[in-house]
């Protein structure tokens, strides 16, 4: 292995503590190569397809590659936020990081932000923390519940980012926050005011969460635990139940069978039922991003209205709204105790 040093990385002189945000990732543009890149890269990860790679890579690189990135591309172009040049999931995580950066400058604390595919990397982050002279890093994934596909991947980018440093910064990991009061109260906060701007309550809000194969659940990976505790908290917040807040799971990839049940078909369902005017909020988000903003609000909208539905609302993810900030604010100050002398607001 050849270590990388990083100008002002030997010996690292400066104490100071940083605070470095990660999401999933983007892709560059909505063309057929920027999400081909993208694309490739996020399925080529271990922790997302488990499949034997010699399988795997040959299906990859013919059927997947070929074919999915004009869809998926397609979906891009329908949410990309043509003003910046860029998806909205990084403009919220970059909107995420200035707002986090602003509430810890008294501290002294940097932030930085990257994406575990595609640009700004989370290896850009890290040596830019380093590089402001941060010896002390908390990695802090933007996932609420824990998934190995999604907060150990993001974790695991940043450790191999390490693995090529002669100096290493110590490190901490922000746990999964399934249920933390912080993010209850913002997410009852956004879904509160959202509800607020209706002029008929809807007769049920559909909580959505992103999906994953069962496959890897009945390997131990404990996510629909996670979101089981975020529905139960959400639910005792806003006074809902299992019938007028049901949860379903959404984004199935691939032909094998993922957790149950699932948004389309369930939502598809509801007017025979006499559900035609329905809210959908996807708590597992962070951000608004294609998963929200295209299958949902686009693809999902399209069939219950085509079903019989009248409305469906998309109650928005946390994104850069002050209470997003605040739950950050609380989680990160709490798992800087020790490193940084200030206490941690009240959740
Ligand atoms: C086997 C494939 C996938 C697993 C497992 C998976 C888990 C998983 N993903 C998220 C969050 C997001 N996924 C997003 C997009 C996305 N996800 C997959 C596949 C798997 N996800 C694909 C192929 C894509 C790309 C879009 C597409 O082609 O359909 C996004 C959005 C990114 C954006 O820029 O908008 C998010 C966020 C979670 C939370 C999760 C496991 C619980
Ligand atoms: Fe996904
Ligand atoms: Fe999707």
């Amino acid at each position: 292995m050849t270590f990388i040093t990083i100008r002002r990385d030997a010996p690292i002189q400066t104490s100071r503590v940083g605070v470095l945000l990660s999401n999933l990732g983007t892709p560059d543009g909505t063309g057929y190569s920027a999400i081909r890149r993208y694309l490739g890269e996020f399925l080529s990860d271990r922790r997302i397809i488990e499949a034997n790679p010699l399988v795997w890579k040959p299906i990859l690189n013919g059927v997947v590659l070929t074919f999915r990135p004009r869809k998926t591309g397609a979906a891009y172009q329908r949410i990309w936020r043509t003003d910046r040049d860029e998806s909205p999931l990084r403009t919220y995580t970059r909107e995420q990081a200035d707002g986090l950066a602003a509430r810890l400058a008294p501290e002294g604390v940097a932030v930085a932000w990257g994406m575990r595919y595609g640009t700004p990397s989370v290896a850009d982050a890290l040596h830019d923390l380093i590089r402001q002279g941060c010896d002390r890093i908390l990695l802090a994934p933007l996932y609420p519940q824990y998934s190995a596909t999604t907060t150990a991947t993001a974790n695991d980018q940043v450790f191999r980012a390490l693995m090529r440093l002669r100096n290493q910064p110590a490190t901490r990991t922000l746990p999964p926050f399934p249920d933390h009061p912080a993010y209850i109260a913002a997410l009852a906060a956004c879904m509160r005011e959202h509800l607020a701007t209706l002029g008929t309550p809807p007769q049920k809000i559909v909580a959505s969460f992103h999906g994953l194969p069962r496959e890897y659940v009945e390997k131990g990976d404990h996510y629909p635990l996670d979101c089981e505790r975020t529905i139960a908290a959400l639910r005792r917040a806003t006074g809902h139940d299992a019938d007028t807040m049901p949860l379903t799971y959404q984004s199935r990839f691939g032909p094998a069978k993922w957790l149950e049940p699932y948004t389309a078909p369930y939502i598809e369902a509801l007017p025979a039922q006499g559900i035609t005017r329905i809210a959908v909020i996807m708590p597992g988000f962070v951000s608004d991003c294609i998963e929200t903003l295209d299958e949902i609000g686009n693809e999902v909208r399209d069939g219950f209205l085509k079903a019989g539905g009248e409305e469906l609302t998309l109650i928005p993810c946390l994104n850069d709204a002050p209470v997003a900030i605040d739950m950050l604010e609380t989680l990160v100050r709490n798992e800087l105790r020790g490193w940084i002398d200030t206490p941690s607001p009240a959740a």
